[in-house]
């Protein structure tokens, strides 16, 4: 392995320092003849093709030695009047006679093949370059010399120098070409005697060089005797034993002088300085390798930093590209969400919204825009938002200036489906079981979808069931799992209505079905199948809780007749007065609805018998939601503008926060006590009429009315709760007048079959004694004195009717029946309405004679007309009112009209038949939320 290594390294240096040779010859060659058209350092082939006709020789040995080489044949010839190439065989002519030239100047050749390329790897290039180098060196030496000097070539350091090293003395001898001719001039001494001498001193030179010794020193030191040059001599001269002898006798002859030998060792100089010169040129490449090799190392070492570095800020670079995909993939998370929960907080937002609306008693609304079916026909519906929003194009105007914005509590576009809008009404309804009052009504104009919301096309499937149907099979599920709720029979008001028990959905359907029969339905330009009247469908719901409380609530559906114009609707005769019906009646609610919104002191329900039958939805502690309809037509533009800001207006109006009508039992127990009382008050008016002279006790509606069991009339008593008492306490009373109880007998006798239940109720109540109470003046001291406290409610033992206060009573006296501030607040109320009968009792007879006619009095309306046997006597008239009694031969006719015709001042001037409507609603309503 070393030895390959080593001569590799030899090779090597070889091809180094044969690099280096030829450098030397080309530079000379340019000095002497200019450019040679190759570069400075030429490969082998190169620097043979060049040479190769001869031409750059023979030009440099006549340089140097003109006239060397009479002819050379130039590259062109100007034979024939034109230039042309001289054939091969005259640049052989060059070379041969630069060859002889050489021979001549006895400067050593080579052989005219040597410049053929096929022998360049035999060495040839190497004995051209001797020979070239041999020639500069003579030309050196003629310069230096000035033509005089003597040249003695020597054959190349590299060679001499190898050939030292590896090759014995006797071997080198043979190859070495020297020209000693010169120095035997010169020399006195032998052929034989001169060689071995230069043999010495070349060794000497050698053996400096090598040694790295200072020549000069080394020379100096032989001229002036200092140092030890002959032990030096002498050291050389022992490993060659051949040639001791000849030293020791050139010594000891004193042929060799130092000066001689100084000499001699200056002859072999120019060598060592040539083959220092190209050890230098050779140092100077290996230090320049060495450099470029440091320099790159060293920059290798920098890419190297560098790259490790790149490498590092690549991994940091991915880390952070890693990192940055992950927050954004979380951003992006986040993002949606937020997305989500923007989506979730609107939903929240509305219902929340919802929610204040409902705490503000605001009516609810809802809009609902049904499909275009004419495909034809443009849409003015711009854009339908999640919060409610609703964006409607003016088409007169240009785009910019046409979208006019509407809020609501939710809008449902023309793809929502019924299930989606009951969906969002059921929560409202579902509040009737908690008991409330609900009311849901539709509007809009004709054929804006109003019956499809709430009852579903003609021929409904399954799933275009509309909200009536909806809402009520939802109520009876509601009923069968709490068990306990029971749709009760209560409250109707309406002639010609009649009130069905109902037990299940297909119970309703066919209800529903029959009433849809009923409504007048024709077909209109707008409308194949238009409503020509509204339709109220009521649902009465009573229910007992687990704790025995009863709670009684009113669903009401309605369905409007559709606003119309006229000239649009094409309605002529009865139609059109249909339509005029319908739009004044509408333009009622508007009123209603405006005055609401007001906040005006002063609300028109009365003007109609729509407004009227709505009154406690409108007005009273309900909760209301309004459908607005919309026609998405460009042509029903119009319309639905004024549907939207109908309902914006109705969006206004605070009705105030609904109250449940719950009661607890004592509650009920108490209200059930100001029942009978009122039924004992009525009962006794009705004998005293009787015994007046009336044969006959009917209702307002000319049905026979509800008796009860005749009591004493002066020994009235009342036992709750299975009380009995002594009758100590029991006092006579005289006659009472209850204002209150003859309303409650009015709204009786319009109630129907309930009143005679409850009537018949009454009649077999063992418990109820009826006694006159004896001290007038303190009517209810006693009894609150006897009232105890049962497990933490107050129990009243007995409650004695109060006997018509005298004149000059104590109201104190009366207030005082409150029982217990324990008491539930309901309870309390209960007694001040208690307080307030007695109230009544005894005002009424002061004040009967002095009461004003109230034109706007239902009550007052509707029985102003009304013929009592005795008109004159308005003690008489007054009790009958209270007591709902009419006089005999006062029946009235039932007719059901609420087709929308307006009432003025109670009283309905265009239908005179409606002269015999029963006291609207109101009074009815009034009354039980008194109670409530
Ligand atoms: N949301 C809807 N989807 C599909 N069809 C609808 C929708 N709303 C209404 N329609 C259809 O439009 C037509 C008119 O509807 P509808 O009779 O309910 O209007 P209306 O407001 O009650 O009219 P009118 O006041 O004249 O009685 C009907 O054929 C109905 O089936």
């Amino acid at each position: 392995m070393t030895t390959g290594l080593h001569e590799f390294n030899l090779a090597s240096r070889r091809a180094e320092e044969a690099a280096a040779r030829r450098f030397q010859a080309v530079q000379w060659l340019k000095s002497v003849v200019g450019q040679l058209g190759i570069p400075n350092q030429p490969s082998e082939k190169e620097f043979i093709s060049c040479l190769r006709n001869g031409m750059i020789l023979c030009n440099a040995i006549n340089k140097i030695h003109p006239g060397a080489v009479s002819k050379v044949v130039e590259n062109y010839s100007y034979l024939n009047g034109e230039y042309q190439l001289p054939p091969a065989y005259q640049y052989f002519e060059n070379v041969r006679n630069f060859l002889v030239a050489l021979e001549t100047l006895r400067l050593p050749g080579f052989e005219a093949s040597d410049l053929e390329k096929d022998n360049l790897e035999s060495g040839s290039v190497t004995k051209v370059v001797d020979c070239i180098l041999g020639l500069k060196a003579y030309h050196e030496c003629k310069i230096t010399s000035n033509g005089n000097g003597l040249y003695k070539h020597v054959k190349t350091p590299t060679f001499q120098l190898s050939a030292t090293k590896i090759q014995p003395l006797s071997a080198s001898k043979t190859s070495r070409h020297l020209d000693m001719s010169t120095v035997r001039d010169t020399n006195d001494c032998t052929d034989g005697e001169s060689d071995k001498l230069k043999e010495i001193a070349k060794l000497f030179a050698d053996h400096i060089f090598n040694s790295k010794e200072n020549i000069d020193e080394n020379l100096i030191s032989l001229e002036n005797g200092t140092g030890n040059p002959r032990a030096n001599f002498e050291k050389i001269i022992s490993r060659y034993p051949e040639l001791q002898s000849v030293f020791k006798n050139l010594l000891s002859e004193g042929t060799l002088k130092p000066p001689e030998l100084k000499s001699m060792l200056l002859e072999e100089l120019p060598v060592h300085e040539e083959d220092q010169s190209s050890r230098s040129l050779l140092h100077k490449t290996n230090c320049n390798h060495k450099r470029l090799l440091k320099t790159q190392e060293k920059e290798l070492s920098v890419l190297k930093t560098l790259f490790i570095k790149t490498k590092q800020d690549f991994k940091e670079f991915q880390v952070h590209l890693q990192r940055d995909l992950m927050e954004l993939g979380n951003q992006m998370q986040e993002m949606s969400s937020a997305a989500q929960g923007y989506y979730k907080v609107v939903e929240e937002n509305r219902k929340l919204y919802n929610m204040v609306q409902d705490l503000k008693g605001n009516i609810r609304v809802y809009c609902r825009v049904r499909p275009i079916f004419n495909s034809e026909m443009n849409g003015v519906i711009d854009y339908i938002g999640k919060d409610g929003s609703l964006f409607v194009l003016d088409p007169s105007k240009p785009y910019k200036d046409a979208r006019k914005t509407f809020q609501f509590n939710q809008v449902f576009g023309p793809t929502a489906t019924q299930d989606d809008v009951f969906r969002e009404t059921q929560p409202l309804i579902r509040s009737v079981m908690d008991g409330y009052n609900v009311c849901i009504f539709a509007y809009g104009q004709t054929g804006s979808g109003k019956t499809y919301t709430m009852s579903g096309p003609p021929g409904r499937s399954a799933t275009e069931m509309g909200i009536n149907y909806l809402a009520l099979s939802d109520l009876f599920l509601i009923c069968d799992k709490r068990k306990d709720m029971m749709t009760e029979d209560d409250g109707l008001s309406l002639p010609d209505a009649t009130m069905h028990s109902v037990n299940s959905t297909k119970d309703v359907l066919q209800l529903m079905e029959a009433g849809e029969v009923n409504r007048a339905v024709s077909s209109t330009s707008m409308n194949n199948r238009s409503s020509r009247s509204h339709s109220i469908f009521m649902v009465h719901v009573r229910g007992k809780d687990t704790s025995g409380g009863t709670l009684r609530s009113c669903l009401h559906l309605v369905d409007l007749a559709g606003s119309e114009r006229v000239d649009k609707s094409e309605v002529t005769g009865d139609r059109l007065k249909e339509a005029q019906y319908i739009n004044k009646s509408l333009s009622c609610l508007g009123d209603v609805i405006s005055a609401l919104a007001q906040k005006n002191s002063h609300i028109p329900y009365r003007n109609s018998k729509l407004t009227l039958l709505l009154q406690d939805s409108l007005g009273g502690q309900a909760k209301t939601l309004m459908f607005a309809h919309l026609s998405p037509e460009e042509d029903s533009f119009g319309e639905t503008i004024s549907t939207l800001k109908f309902a914006q207006r109705v969006s206004t109006v605070e009705l105030g926060a609904a109250r449940a009508h719950k009661e607890t039992r004592e509650v009920m127990h108490l209200k059930e006590q100001i029942e009978n009382l009122k039924k004992a008050l009525g009962t006794e008016e009705n004998n005293n009429v009787s015994n007046s002279g009336a044969k006959e006790v009917k209702s307002p509606f000319g049905r026979p009315f509800a008796t009860t069991e005749r009591t004493p009339p002066r020994l009235r008593r009342l036992s709750i709760e299975n009380c009995s008492n002594t009758k100590a306490n029991l006092e006579d009373r005289k006659g009472i007048k209850s204002p209150l109880a003859s309303r409650r007998a009015q709204r009786l006798s319009l109630e129907g079959p309930k009143s005679c239940k409850n009537e018949e109720n009454c009649k077999g109540d063992p418990t109820m004694e009826v006694h006159q109470l004896k001290n007038p003046r303190s009517p209810l001291s006693s009894y609150q004195n006897r009232a105890v406290k049962v497990e933490g409610r107050t129990s009243i033992p007995q409650l004695q009717l109060l006997q018509t206060p005298v004149k000059g009573a104590s109201r104190n006296d009366i207030q005082m029946i409150s029982v217990d501030s324990r008491t539930n607040g309901k309870g309390s109320q209960i007694r001040k309405s208690l307080r307030t009968i007695g109230k009544l009792i005894n005002g009424s007879e002061k004040r009967k004679e002095n009461i004003p006619a109230d034109p706007r009095s239902p009550v007052a309306n509707n029985f102003s007309h009304i013929k009592s046997p005795d008109t004159s006597n308005a003690k008489t008239m007054r009790r009958q009112s209270l007591t709902g009694v009419m006089p005999p031969g006062q029946e009235r006719s039932r007719r059901s009209s609420i087709g929308g015709k307006p009432i003025e001042n109670g009283v309905n001037v265009t239908d005179t038949r409606n002269a015999k409507t029963p006291p609207p609603m109101r009074s009815a309503s009034k009354i039980g939320k008194k109670w409530a």
